[in-house]
């Protein structure tokens, strides 16, 4: 199928346009779990222009972006993605995103369009997907109410096709994160449908010392626990090995483990998120090759295949099994039992809803 249909580009799509047509249907038919989504990474660029048109159009003074935010913008709406020079690169997209959702109804339009994306249409992209998003407080909403917005469009689906987590940025001052823990735990006791936190940002940011208190708060409240983990070369191995003691439920990424890490992962079973097109387009990973999911697979480790960014990555939940399915040096060339297999453990790995 031709990757057009998709709206995607890059790796994902070559992928896929290399897949015979029974190959796309069998990918196409397996109940998937999309579990690791960022909200403001994910909206689709019609609705991104559409809110950057309302805005022009509004009463309000329009939002002065600063020039780096406006070049992010410009470099977001180019039809093949987002060339990047290295992981650096993609943290100072977001300013120009955080412009157009700092409102509860933005918010709303742009959570809307992320669910539709992954859940509606003739072929939804997942059977159920775990929505992430990072409370901000702006002028117009606080932190509590940036949830209740999120959580509004998630469940206008069923408890088993979408849920929420809050994420945690790693620039977060202390009090902010407390502050954010304390909002989904209030929320899942409310009975909405907050079912984990995330820690997530810039990968060289941030003191993780910090996080212990919090990450135990969450998870006696029910919550799961990811946690971005050793995503460049420049995470310690002394900072991964703490936030594994944390206990997280799931890792993102964790490209850069050391054996002592692998071992501790393999043992307690932790499921690993996976983004191929992310890692080959930050340039974390040079080559589909030499991506990490090999050895989980040769394990047989529990994983999951996400897609992390959709709006500067270009790819799709579909595209990124593709990715599973294609010949190399295309994709890696897995046969139909083991794609299946990595779907199933993707929907095994689901945190609890409330
Ligand atoms: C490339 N891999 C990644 N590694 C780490 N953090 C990432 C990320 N991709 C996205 N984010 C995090 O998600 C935020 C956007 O969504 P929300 O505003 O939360 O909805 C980004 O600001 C960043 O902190």
């Amino acid at each position: 199928m031709p990757a057009h249909y998709e709206n995607i580009a890059g790796p994902a799509a070559e992928a896929l346009d290399s897949l015979t047509p029974a190959q796309t249907a069998f990918i196409r038919s397996l109940p998937k779990a999309e579990l690791h989504a960022h909200l403001n990474g994910s909206i689709p660029i019609a609705t991104l222009r559409q809110l950057a048109h309302e805005q022009s159009q509004s009463d309000q003074a329009p939002v002065q972006l600063p020039s780096d935010a406006r070049d992010g913008f410009a470099r977001l709406l180019s039809n093949t993605g987002v060339e990047l020079t290295e992981i650096g690169d993609f943290f100072g997209l977001f300013p120009a995103i955080y412009a157009l959702t700092s409102a509860p109804e933005t918010l709303r339009k742009a959570a809307r369009a992320v669910l539709e994306t992954f859940l509606e249409g003739e072929h939804p992209q997942c059977a159920y997907i775990e929505l992430r998003s990072t409370p901000r407080a702006t002028s117009a909403m606080s932190r509590e109410d940036y949830v209740r917005a999120v959580l509004d469009e998630v469940e206008r689906y069923a408890p088993e096709q979408a849920a929420m987590i809050v994420s945690l940025d790693r620039k977060m001052e202390e009090a902010v994160m407390e502050e954010c823990v304390g909002v989904a735990v209030k929320q899942r006791g409310e009975g909405r449908r907050v079912v984990g936190i995330d820690l997530c940002g810039d990968p060289r940011a941030g003191d993780m010392d910090i996080l212990a208190r919090h990450v135990k708060r969450a998870k006696e409240a029910g919550l799961g626990v990811t946690l971005h983990i050793a995503e460049t070369v420049e995470n310690t191995d002394s900072e991964t090995l703490k936030l594994l003691s944390y206990g997280p439920d799931r890792l993102g990424h964790a490209t850069f483990l050391n054996d002592e890490a692998k071992a501790f992962v393999l043992e307690k079973k932790t499921c690993v998120e996976l983004c191929l097109s992310s890692n080959l387009l930050c340039k974390t990973v040079p080559t589909l090759d030499d991506h990490h999911i090999t050895f989980y697979l040769k394990h047989d480790h529990p994983i999951v295949i996400c897609t992390d960014d959709i709006l500067p990555f270009r790819n799709s939940l579909l595209g990124e099994y593709a990715l599973l399915m294609a010949a190399p040096p295309l994709g890696l060339g897995l046969g139909e039992d083991a794609v299946r297999r990595i779907a199933e453990m993707g929907m095994e790995a689901r945190f609890r809803s409330p």
